[in-house]
């Protein structure tokens, strides 16, 4: 047992010895001290860039009570005027939040119907473009660069048939977005705190509008990050500061695939935490794989690259399955919940981990390098049109595959819950037959997320693309590309990224995703 109250953990002996030695070093180093006191030489030298300015996350949840009076005027002023609902458009740090609270809050009595849109296929724009009340839906803009080219292209396409003031912006001083908010006369706009990087804005105003128009307690949930902050302090008891270090000496011994087990009403917990571990984490050769949404098999399906996160609350049902997992010696840590509010701390808890992660495994967890390459090799297909691809064949994936090799799923589909859960089936038979670790992203969100890590973390990849033949597609108003075309150029960028980096990649355009279970 750690000596902290919020976390409970079964990490066996053999690994207790590094995790104390670390534990004594932080303390002889005034890490916790230095941390609050914004000192970057924990994980870069002096002078560089994105990280003494990615500080601002440590105290926001204070600094955004403060906004929470304007943003409740918002909201009764939105339900006085009869709007509905609100679709948040983002991508990574900006739609993963609100993604999160809400599938955890539900539907509140007292706000508008919450919905997320952080696609660029064609047919789950229109989805949304024909099911949406459009009279009584407010479009959030979400963006803290104000340029990224999937909340634009959605903006572009909503425009076209919503008036302005239906629209706010989130985003940072001075983006291209704010200068277009304030153009085309847009309800509101909304400031982030430029000295927070998109993945740990979560207590933002990028987390915190979407939450508040919805109606959900998010005076409890900023209650609950402050109590996590003040957990966070010293270097006695310090949850966050524990579990950092657990995760980054646990990540250097080899297991370096933290898996989550996320309980209802927080099942959803994975899709935000995935961004901030891998994008933080994964640079230099380095990091940590985290899995979420795959299904729990019994303990002897696993290699010993996994760690087990229990994020468990009083509903939940992975206990029985979880406890397996300690007995058979795989190292489990165990965060308690109540309830939805209790994110503010479960986020808190988690940014603070991965910053002390990131000086653990020597990486400064602010940036995200590789990033931009992908994005560039769309940008080129988009100007200079595709040369085709060579989809390559699933023995390339399956030759000698085996820990620490993981396997990759990402999916430039529609999203479904009918392919979520053939994608689940696929996971499955591959953690079945191979004991490796899996991922699954729908793209090009997982871009924004595990992407940073599938080519900057350890090469130990192994990336199945899964693409469709869209039916219908979908205009970009005042673009010379439409939806198909760009989810298709992200796609082929994609795949040229990671081949570049000589990763195996290969696509399969799908039409039965059982079917690929057959070939493996
Ligand atoms: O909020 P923005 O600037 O649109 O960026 C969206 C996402 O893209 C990234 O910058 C890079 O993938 C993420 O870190 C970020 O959360």
């Amino acid at each position: 047992m750690s000596d902290v109250t919020t976390i409970e953990a079964d990490v066996p002996e053999r690994y207790a010895d590094a995790v104390q030695t670390r534990l004594r070093r932080a303390a002889d180093e005034d890490i916790v001290g230095r941390l609050w006191r914004k000192d970057g030489t924990l994980w870069a030298p002096e002078g560089t860039p994105e990280v003494t300015n990615r500080l601002g996350w440590l105290d926001i949840a204070e600094r955004s009570q403060e906004q929470l009076a304007e943003l409740q005027g918002l909201r009764d002023e939105l339900l006085r005027d009869g709007y509905t609902d609100a679709v948040v458009l983002g991508m990574g740090g900006s739609s993963l939040a609100p993604e999160v609270f809400r599938q955890s809050f539900g539907k509140a009595d007292t706000g508008l119907t919450l919905h997320v849109l952080d696609s660029t296929h064609p047919q789950e724009v229109q989805k949304y473009l024909d099911t949406l009340p459009l009279e009584t839906t407010l479009a959030i803009v979400s963006s803290k660069s104000g340029g990224t080219i999937e909340p634009l292209s959605m903006y572009k396409a909503f425009s076209e048939r919503i008036d302005s003031t239906h629209f706010v912006a989130v985003t940072d001083p001075g983006s291209g977005l704010e200068e277009l908010a304030n153009a085309k006369g847009f309800r509101r706009v909304f400031y982030g705190d430029p000295d927070i990087g998109g993945r740990y804005s979560a207590l933002s105003a990028f987390g915190l509008v979407p939450a508040v128009v919805a109606g959900y307690d998010v005076a409890a949930v900023l209650g609950s990050a402050i109590g996590a902050q003040e957990e966070c302090q010293g270097e006695q008891g310090n949850a966050g500061l524990w579990l950092g270090v657990t995760l980054g000496e646990l990540a250097k011994a080899g297991r370096d695939k933290l898996t989550f087990v996320a309980d209802a009403p927080l099942s959803s917990y994975g899709v935000w935490a995935e961004q901030l571990v891998a994008e933080s984490t994964g640079k230099l050769g380095r990091g940590i794989l985290p899995i979420a949404d795959e299904p729990l098999l019994d303990p002897e399906h696993y290699g010993d690259d996994r760690v087990f996160l229990h994020v468990a609350t009083a509903q939940g049902s992975n206990a029985a399955k979880v406890a397996k997992l300690k007995d058979a010696g795989h190292p489990v840590i165990t965060i308690h919940a109540l309830g939805p509010t209790d994110l503010g701390r479960i986020f808190y808890l988690s940014e603070f981990a991965v910053a002390v992660a990131g000086w653990v495994l020597e990486i400064n967890p602010f940036d995200q390098p590789n990033v931009q390459e992908a994005k560039d090799n769309t940008n080129r297909v988009l100007k200079e049109g595709s040369a085709g691809v060579d989809a390559g064949s699933l023995s390339e994936l399956t030759d000698s595959l085996e820990p620490p090799a993981y396997f990759a799923i990402m999916g430039y589909l529609p999203y479904s819950s009918d392919t979520e859960a053939a994608v689940a089936r696929l996971r499955e038979t591959v953690v079945e037959k191979y004991k490796v670790a899996t991922t699954w992203g729908y793209g090009p969100r997982f871009l924004h997320s595990t992407g940073q890590l599938h080519k900057g973390g350890p090469k130990t990849g192994r990336f199945l693309q899964l693409v469709d033949e869209p039916g219908q597609d979908l205009e970009i108003p005042g673009e010379d590309f439409t939806f198909k075309t760009l989810i298709r150029a992200q796609a082929d960028g994609d795949l040229e990224t990671l081949r570049s980096h000589g990763l195996p990649a290969v696509r399969i355009t799908v039409g039965d995703i059982d079917a690929i279970k057959e070939q493996l």
